[in-house]
């Protein structure tokens, strides 16, 4: 019996969408593999948006190393969206840019195709508006992350712990100077479930008699917390959140300093999606 491989193993066999997919005849199979084979599942179909960023080529690379998943599409600016589609893919996994994403997953609900977003620039009025997108498909899922890093999920975890005991908040993060966005998706994030606590606790504004001051220099104001930008060469993503209370501080870091830290969220989030019908923000609740 001949059996094709569904999955290039070699780097050169993963070709781009467009690109004829090589495959290779790995000689006939033993009786004992052949009904190993038939018990499994078939591998999850993903396809890629974002494919030859940043984190678009690291994510293909664990795609295509995880056994129970299949790199279908790889689709980056200028791609026909639809070699996602015609590829079969079951799910998407989107780490392109703040101002197409929507657009993509207005594509992937169109579809019927379940979405894992990494992408930033996610503010409540755009989370609001995918919701109403998917009352359309009920039975799909998609789930936006800010941060797939386990150790950025719970700074955030922490800080919403955290913010109630402190009167003062702020957020300093930093990023490779090739970010497009600022303050990051993360710090957007964290700032926001600091002022929830917050508002829940009935605490009052943070003390601050700035009277005089260059623009920019008290940093953007995201619901009431201050988020302050570096963007430095030598740095890939970071985050220090600064509580003050009398007599003390305390301050909880996080630090990316490659983006495999990323890639077990993102696989754990692919593997999660089907069955989280609806919008999910963040990879906290998908955590054991
Ligand atoms: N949630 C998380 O854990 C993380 C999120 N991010 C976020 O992910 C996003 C991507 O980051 P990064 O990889 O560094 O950025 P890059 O700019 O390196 O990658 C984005 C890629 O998407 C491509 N692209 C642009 N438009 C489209 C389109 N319509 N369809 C498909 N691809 C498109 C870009 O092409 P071109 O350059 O030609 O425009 C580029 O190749 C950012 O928003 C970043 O903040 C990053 C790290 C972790
Ligand atoms: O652009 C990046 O690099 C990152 N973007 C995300 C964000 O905006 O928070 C996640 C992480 O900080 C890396």
């Amino acid at each position: 019996m001949v059996v094709w491989p569904t999955k290039p193993r070699t780097p050169e066999g993963v070709g781009h969408v467009g690109a004829p997919v090589r495959s290779y005849y790995p000689g006939p199979m033993l009786d004992e593999e052949i009904a190993v084979e038939a018990d499994e599942p078939e591998p999850l179909r993903v396809g890629v948006l974002g494919a030859r960023g940043r984190m678009g080529v690291a994510v293909c690379e664990a795609v295509d190393a995880a056994e129970d998943m299949e790199l279908v599409a790889m689709v980056d600016a200028g791609d026909w969206l639809f070699n996602v589609s015609d590829a079969g893919a079951e799910v998407v996994i989107d780490f392109t840019r703040p101002d197409v994403v929507m657009e993509n997953l207005h594509w992937c609900i169109d579809q019927g195709i379940h979405a894992v977003v990494g992408t930033s620039g996610f503010t409540a009025e755009r989370l609001k508006q995918l919701e109403g997108w998917l009352t359309a498909k009920p039975e799909l899922g998609m789930v936006v992350a800010p941060n797939f890093g386990i150790g950025a999920v719970l700074m955030m975890r922490f800080a919403q712990q955290a913010a109630r005991y402190f009167e003062s908040a702020e957020i300093v993060e930093m990023h490779h100077p090739a970010k497009v966005d600022a303050p990051s998706g993360t710090a957007t994030r964290t700032a926001e479930l600091i002022a929830e606590a917050r508002q829940a606790a009935g605490m009052a504004a943070a003390p601050d008699a700035t009277a005089h001051a260059l623009d920019g220099a008290r940093g953007a104001d995201v619901d009431g917390i201050r988020v302050h930008s570096i963007r430095a060469t030598g740095s890939m993503a970071h985050q220090e959140v600064l509580f003050g209370g009398p007599g003390e501080t305390l301050t909880i870091r996080h630090d990316s300093v490659d983006r495999a830290s990323f890639m077990p969220g993102v696989l754990l989030a692919a593997r999660k999606v089907r069955g989280l019908p609806g919008l999910t923000v963040g990879i906290d609740s998908l955590l054991d």
